[in-house]
């Protein structure tokens, strides 16, 4: 499988990963393995199509959902696979495949690459990139990071992570998704003037983005919506208490109107929440 040239990419710890020495820093996982059991209907997607829409990617040994850092995520890799080198966006926690189908659907000149742990959410998406028969996506069962670890040098038009995981409790913030490591893979991997799209519903997530991502030089925050969120949360108070907290001031993007809206996000919607966009440009 990996026949082509190009070395594999840096790790965003400044160290490459090794066969002996794989992702070390990335012990901490965003997410929680579950269950991988289908029912009847998704094990019959998973028989009908997981051999044309899934990548049977390396994995570091006895590590699940790796992807081996011998693997590359190249121009040679996408050409064999897609047949051609059309544009990519890859989508990071892709769920159950609703929005990266649809957007599929919707561009067939555009490659799209789907990450996703868990394993009824993959085969959602396999079912529906069967029906549609969808020739521009493909999908990956593996650990998003470890993937953006070995993907060649500017290869990427667009990263997405549409309402990642909340991690709401202080001490596993360091679970999300969204931290300074991945960012610096995500940059790497994208053209100059990519773009990574992200969004959330949870407002403590938007604070997290803010933080993780505007200090950064690599980036730029195109989003031209000015939103102030409190950077202390209070249970109860008065609307006064609230406005007499430290508030973090910065840029948000209006609704990216090439995603749908995905049962994550509506049920965000009817809780009363709000969705904060956000769009980085690679430097
Ligand atoms: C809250 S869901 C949102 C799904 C989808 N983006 C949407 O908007 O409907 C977050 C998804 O990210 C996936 N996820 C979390 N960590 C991941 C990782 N390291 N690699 C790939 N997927 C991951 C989870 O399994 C989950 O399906």
């Amino acid at each position: 499988m990996n026949d082509s040239p190009s070395m594999p990419a840096p790790s965003a710890s400044g160290t490459a990963p090794t066969a002996d020495r794989p992702y070390e820093h990335r012990e901490l996982m965003s997410f929680v393995r579950r269950s991988s059991r289908l029912d009847k209907r998704l094990q019959k997607a998973w028989d009908n199509y997981a051999d044309t829409y899934l990548l049977d990617l390396p994995q570091v040994g006895g590590r699940e959902l790796s992807v081996s850092p011998d693997f590359n995520f190249d121009h040679a890799f996408v050409k064999r696979t897609w047949g051609n080198s059309h544009p990519m966006i890859v989508e990071i926690g892709t769920g159950q495949g609703e929005n990266i189908v649809a957007a599929a659907q919707n561009n067939p000149d555009v490659n799209f690459l789907a990450l996703e742990v868990y394993r009824p959410g993959v085969a959602h998406a396999l079912l529906k990139a069967g029906k549609y028969e969808l020739a521009n996506l493909r999908v990956a069962e593996v650990n998003a990071p470890d993937l953006m670890a070995v993907c060649e040098t500017g290869l990427l038009n667009e990263v997405w992570t549409f309402f990642p995981d909340p991690w709401p409790k202080t001490r596993h913030h360091k679970r999300r998704i969204v931290q300074a490591p991945l960012a610096a893979e995500v940059h790497r991997a994208l053209k100059t003037d990519g773009l990574w799209r992200i969004a959330t519903d949870i407002e403590d997530y938007a604070l997290h983005v803010h933080e993780v991502m505007d200090g950064r030089d690599d980036f730029d925050n195109i989003g031209t919506r000015i939103v102030s969120l409190p950077t202390e949360h209070v249970s109860k108070g008065t609307a006064d208490t609230a406005a007499s907290l430290p508030h973090a001031d910065f840029t948000e993007s209006e609704r990216f109107d090439g995603r749908v809206l995905t049962n994550f996000e509506k049920k965000g919607i009817d809780a009363g929440r709000v969705i904060h966009d956000f769009t980085y440009r690679a430097r």
